[in-house]
C-alpha cells in the first residue's frame, strides 16, 4: 500500500467524479480498469472509500453545509466528501487534510480553493466521529425517494434508508448441505436456507470456495428458485441467467437447466461459476426475444430492471442513475413476460422476478400480465415457504421483499417475485 495514501484517495475521488458527474456505475468503472494501476491493498482501499462516501453522501453534505457559503465545484465537493468520511471514520487529521488539499491543488481549475479545502476539513476534523454520529441517516436522492415514499410510506422508506446505510452482510447459497456450510464458516443459517456471514473479508479465501461448496447470493435473491419447489428432472429455462446464481440453484436441485443471456461476457461468468461448483447447464448466448425453444416445464424470468433493491451493496446506483432509463426497462419486462409465456408448456409455471423496489417493475407488471392473459393465475400458495412472512404476500398473489425487513439480522435485498401458472 502506498504510504501517503494518495493513489487510493485520488482513485476514490475519480470514482466519485465519474459516478456523481457522469452517471457511470462503480462496477462498470472497475471493469473498465479504474483500479488497475493501484497496488492490491490500495484497490480495496479506494473502492471502500468511494463506497463509504456514497453511502454517507447526504450526511457528509449536511455536515459540510454550515462551512460552505456556496456549493463549490464537483472536484472540490467530492474531495471534501471523502475528507469527511475519513475524518469522521477516525483517520488522523493531518494526513487526510493534506491529501485532499493536494487533490484540489492538482487541478488547475480548483487550485485556488485549496485554502478553503484545508479550512473546512480542519473544522470537520474538530467535529470528528461525534459530529458524524449525531446526524440523521442519509436520505435517498429525491428522484428515487419520492416514488418509494408514494409506494411504501415514509416510515418504510426510513427503514430502507437505514438498511442502505448499514450495507449488507455476505449471504451464500450452499450447493448441498447449508447447515454444514454455516458451521464450516461460522455463519448463521437463515430461516430461508441461506447462510449469512458478518464481516466475511475476501470471498475467494473462504473455506469451501475453491471446492465449490457455495456461491455468493443475497438471501432475497435465493427465494425465486425456492418458489418452484421440487424441480428434479424438470426442464427449466433461466431466461436472463448471468451471472448464474439462480441457474446454479436450479442445477443443484437436479433440474435440466437451459441458461440464456444476451451478454457473451456475462455468460462467461456463468460458465466459470458452473465449473467452480461442478454443476452443468446448457448455456446459450441469445437475446431472450430471439430464443424460441419451447415446451419448458418452468421458466425463471429474472428480468433486467432498475436494480433499486440492491442499493445496500451498490450505493452508487442512486447517484449514477436518475430514473430516466426505467420506462424502457418496464416496457421490456412486459414484453419478456409475454414472450416467456410462449416458451412454457401448457400448465407450466413462470417465476417472474426483479431486484427492484418499484411496484411498476413488480406488482404492477403482474397485475397487467393477469389482465392481458385472462387464463393466467398467480400461485400464492407457492409463496408460503420457510422464513417467508405471510404479510409479505401481495394482493395480486406475488411476494414483496424489502431491505427494511429482517432489520435485526442484517436485512435483505429488495425483490419482487410471483409464480404464474399457464393454463393447461
Ligand atoms: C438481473 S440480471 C440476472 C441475474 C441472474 N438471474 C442471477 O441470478 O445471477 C439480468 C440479466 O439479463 C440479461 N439481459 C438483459 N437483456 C436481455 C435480453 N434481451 N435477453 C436476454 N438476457 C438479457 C443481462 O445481461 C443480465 O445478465
Amino acid at each position: 500500500m502506498n504510504q501517503t495514501g494518495l493513489p487510493a484517495r485520488r482513485t476514490a475521488h475519480y470514482l466519485l467524479m465519474e459516478i456523481t458527474g457522469e452517471g457511470r456505475l462503480m462496477a462498470e468503472l472497475i471493469a473498465g480498469g479504474a483500479l488497475a494501476r493501484l497496488e492490491t491493498d490500495d484497490r480495496a482501499r479506494a473502492q471502500r472509500l468511494a463506497t463509504d462516501a456514497l453511502r454517507g453522501l447526504d450526511r457528509a453534505d449536511r455536515m459540510l453545509k454550515p462551512y460552505l457559503k456556496k456549493t463549490p465545484p464537483d472536484h472540490v465537493m467530492n474531495a471534501l466528501r471523502l475528507g469527511v468520511i475519513e475524518l469522521c471514520g477516525g483517520e488522523a487529521a493531518h494526513g487526510v487534510v493534506n491529501a485532499y488539499v493536494e487533490i484540489v491543488a492538482r487541478n488547475k481549475r480548483t487550485q485556488a480553493m485549496k485554502g478553503l479545502t484545508n479550512a473546512v476539513l480542519r473544522k470537520i476534523a474538530a467535529e470528528g466521529p461525534e459530529g458524524w454520529n449525531k446526524r440523521a441517516i442519509p436520505l435517498t436522492p429525491g428522484w428515487l425517494r419520492q416514488p418509494l415514499v408514494a409506494a411504501w410510506g415514509r416510515d418504510a422508506v426510513e427503514g430502507m434508508e437505514a438498511a442502505h446505510f448499514a450495507g449488507a452482510p455476505l449471504d451464500l447459497s450452499a450447493k448441498g448441505n447449508a447447515e454444514a456450510v454455516a458451521k464450516a464458516l461460522d455463519g448463521n443459517l437463515l430461516s430461508t436456507g441461506s447462510v449469512r456471514l458478518q464481516n466475511a473479508g475476501q470471498v475467494s479465501t473462504l473455506r469451501g470456495y475453491a471446492e465449490g461448496d457455495w456461491w455468493v447470493q443475497d438471501a432475497a435473491a435465493a427465494i425465486p428458485v425456492k418458489l418452484l419447489g421440487d424441480v428434479k428432472g424438470l426442464r427449466v429455462l433461466d431466461l436472463c441467467a448471468a451471472p448464474g446464481g439462480k441457474a446454479m440453484q436450479l442445477a443443484a436441485l437436479g433440474a435440466d437447466v437451459t441458461a440464456v443471456d444476451i451478454s457473451e461476457k456475462r455468460m462467461e461468468r456463468i460458465a466459470e461459476n458452473l465449473t467452480r461448483v461442478g454443476l452443468t447447464a446448457a448455456c446459450v448466448v441469445s437475446d431472450a426475444f430471439a430464443f424460441d425453444q419451447t415446451g419448458f416445464d418452468a421458466i425463471l424470468l429474472d428480468a433486467p430492471c432498475s436494480a433499486t433493491g440492491t442499493i445496500r451493496r451498490h450505493p452508487d446506483l442512486p447517484y449514477a442513475k436518475d430514473g430516466s432509463e426505467f420506462g424502457a426497462l418496464i416496457d421490456q419486462q412486459e414484453a419478456m413476460i409475454d414472450h416467456a409465456l410462449t416458451l412454457l408448456k401448457p400448465g407450466g409455471r413462470l417465476v417472474f422476478c426483479t431486484c427492484s423496489l418499484l411496484p411498476d417493475e413488480g406488482e404492477v407488471q403482474v397485475e397487467e400480465a393477469l389482465a392481458r392473459h385472462p387464463d393466467l393465475r398467480t400461485e400464492a400458495d407457492a409463496l408460503r415457504i420457510n422464513g417467508i412472512d405471510a404479510d409479505w404476500i401481495t394482493d395480486e398473489g406475488g411476494l414483496r421483499l424489502r431491505p427494511d425487513y429482517w432489520p435485526d439480522i442484517g436485512g435483505m435485498d429488495g425483490f419482487y417475485m410471483a409464480v404464474l401458472r399457464k393454463p393447461a
